[in-house]
């Protein structure tokens, strides 16, 4: 079997760790309190969408937003790994957009239950290419952006983020065990709205990485 290669990691069917209100101008856009552990929620493997295929609307949401957010991939797993070593456990990074059916998740909110309808179907995940971590050598102070038809609406810096990445690593992985091939999603600075179909979504890591996705609707 040829060796599997970090720069596919979509491809191998591992975790994807979400961490939400991880931006206080984005929590308090929601009327959510700041957090004061992290609010991790999982997406499967199958949420991911590459560029060329389109980002679908779930049949029974009529208000998707759009949520972009830098990706952290693992490339050594652990089990409760310090903050002190946690950055050499990274692999590099992603570009990804956390597609949300807003409209389901506050039905969620409202009674309690868990957000899976909200946050974890397909293409619920686009992603980037995979991005070298030498090529993002402060990820703690990146600028992301995000264009719905050439409008800018989300514009951030990583630098705003609640729980830095080493932090995020070691809560993460004291409970659940991190792998090769796991991506984080570190969360969403402001700017969240609501994408239609055939809307042209372009979202960059400053000039790092860029990447653009359609809006459809899925069909039955
Ligand atoms: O707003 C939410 O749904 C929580 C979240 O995913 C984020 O803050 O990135
Ligand atoms: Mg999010």
């Amino acid at each position: 079997m040829a060796a599997r290669n970090i720069s596919r990691f979509w491809e191998w069917g591992r975790k994807i760790i979400c961490v939400g209100r991880n931006y206080a101008d984005h929590a308090k856009e929601l009327k959510n309190a700041i957090p004061t552990e992290p609010v991790l929620f999982l997406k499967p493997p199958s949420a991911y969408v590459r560029e060329g295929s389109s980002i679908l609307v779930p049949m029974y949401s009529s208000n998707l937003h759009h949520e972009v957010e830098l990706g952290v991939v693992i490339g050594k797993g652990g089990t409760a790994i310090p903050q002190s070593t946690a950055m050499e456990h990274v692999a590099g990074y992603a570009l990804c957009l956390d597609m949300t059916a807003r409209d389901v998740q506050d039905e969620c909110k409202s009674k309690g239950l868990p957000w899976t309808m909200a946050k974890a179907f397909n293409t619920s995940c686009p992603i980037s290419e995979f991005i070298p971590k030498e090529r993002i050598p402060d990820p703690g102070n990146v600028k992301l952006w995000l264009k719905v038809n050439d409008q800018l609406r989300q514009n951030g810096c990583t630098s705003q983020m609640i729980f830095s990445i080493p932090y995020l690593i070691s809560y993460i992985s004291e409970f659940i065990t991190l792998e090769e091939g796991d991506l984080i999603l570190t969360g969403t600075p402001k700017g969240v709205s609501a994408v239609q179909q055939h809307d042209k979504l372009q979202a960059g890591i400053e000039d790092i990485v860029t990447m653009s996705f359609r809006v459809d609707r899925q069909h039955q």
